[in-house]
């Protein structure tokens, strides 16, 4: 567990402690901006396109920015989080952390969101924040200098989307998120990115959109669907994950009756796209 101050400030789960083993804590370029990509989500089961979107943002980084990712971070939200579909953190984090040791040399996970009560996006970048900054002192630069390691949020359109929706993010959170940390956004089909961040346009500086120049469609509900019907994921997600869903006899269950409703909405969506090409 962290220093004292920390606990005045944050909640803890019992027997945690912040992951950085593939963090790089001395910079290749020290021209540029260490930063560290966090993406929150259910990640109920984790998909190569979530692991991709990190891929996506690094090139993107490379080509656009003055940014050096030093490390990125999935973080699944707590049980708390009401949604369809939501497997237990367990199951989610450990699939997670499969997913990034079977196909990653860069990735990690940080379980402290998921394992207690549900903490709001901006909190968990302040936990980042405090980790790398305050607990771990930065990173340096090839020279020895020590450099405050910028946290940026990574998400797909949709979740951005839900920014101007009323009720769903605070003004306070949103400046909080925006105006001082900054995100990626993953074009995703279905959302009209434009419309998405209009709201979000005094930001506009701190979002970084980034187009999917292969399209990738896959989602969790999709492989939950998939998998209560018997059919074949694999090559979906990475194998390790597949091979733990099958053990473990995961999302074999009926759907409950919003996870119906979220299936035929999909369903609804994909007979329609059909229709129309
Ligand atoms: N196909 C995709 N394209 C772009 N972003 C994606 C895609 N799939 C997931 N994401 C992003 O990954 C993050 C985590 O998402 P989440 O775990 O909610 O996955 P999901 O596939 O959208 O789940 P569900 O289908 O259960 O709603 C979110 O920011 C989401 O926007
Ligand atoms: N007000 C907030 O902090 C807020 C609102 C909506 C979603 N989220 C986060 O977004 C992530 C993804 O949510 P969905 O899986 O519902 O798209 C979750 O980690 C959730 O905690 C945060």
């Amino acid at each position: 567990m962290s220093s004292p101050e920390s606990q005045s400030r944050f909640t803890y789960p019992s027997n945690y402690s912040f992951p950085h083993h593939r963090l790089n804590r001395v910079m290749r370029d020290s021209s540029k901006t260490p930063i560290v990509l966090v993406a929150c989500g259910s990640f109920s089961p984790v998909t190569y396109l979530h692991l991709r979107m990190f891929e996506m943002a690094k090139d993107y980084c490379r080509q656009n920015t003055d940014f050096e990712i030093v490390g990125g971070y999935l973080s699944p939200v707590s049980d708390q989080y009401v949604k369809p579909g939501l497997l237990s953190a367990e199951h989610r984090v450990k699939m997670c952390t499969l997913a990034a040791e079977d196909t990653s040399s860069w990735l990690m996970i940080d379980p402290w969101e998921a394992f207690q009560s549900y903490q709001r996006t901006a909190v968990v970048l302040d936990h980042f924040d405090f980790e790398l900054n305050n607990v771990l002192g930065g990173v340096q630069t090839a020279d020895g200098e020590h450099r405050n390691v910028r946290v940026m949020l990574l998400a797909g359109s949709d979740l951005i989307g839900t920014m101007s929706q009323p009720g769903v993010w605070s003004q306070q959170d949103l400046d909080h998120i925006l105006g001082r940390y900054g995100c990626f956004i993953i074009e995703r089909a279905g959302t009209d990115v434009d419309q998405a961040t209009d709201s979000l346009a005094r930001w506009k500086h701190n979002i970084h959109i980034i187009s999917q120049l292969i399209q990738n469609d896959v989602s969790s509900t999709k492989v939950r669907l998939f998998l209560r019907r018997g059919l074949s994921v694999r090559y979906l997600l990475p194998s390790a994950v597949v091979d733990y869903i099958e053990q473990n006899k995961l999302y074999v269950d009926e759907a409950t009756a919003a996870e119906k409703e979220k299936e035929r909405e999909m369903l609804a969506t994909l007979s329609k796209k059909k229709a129309t090409t």
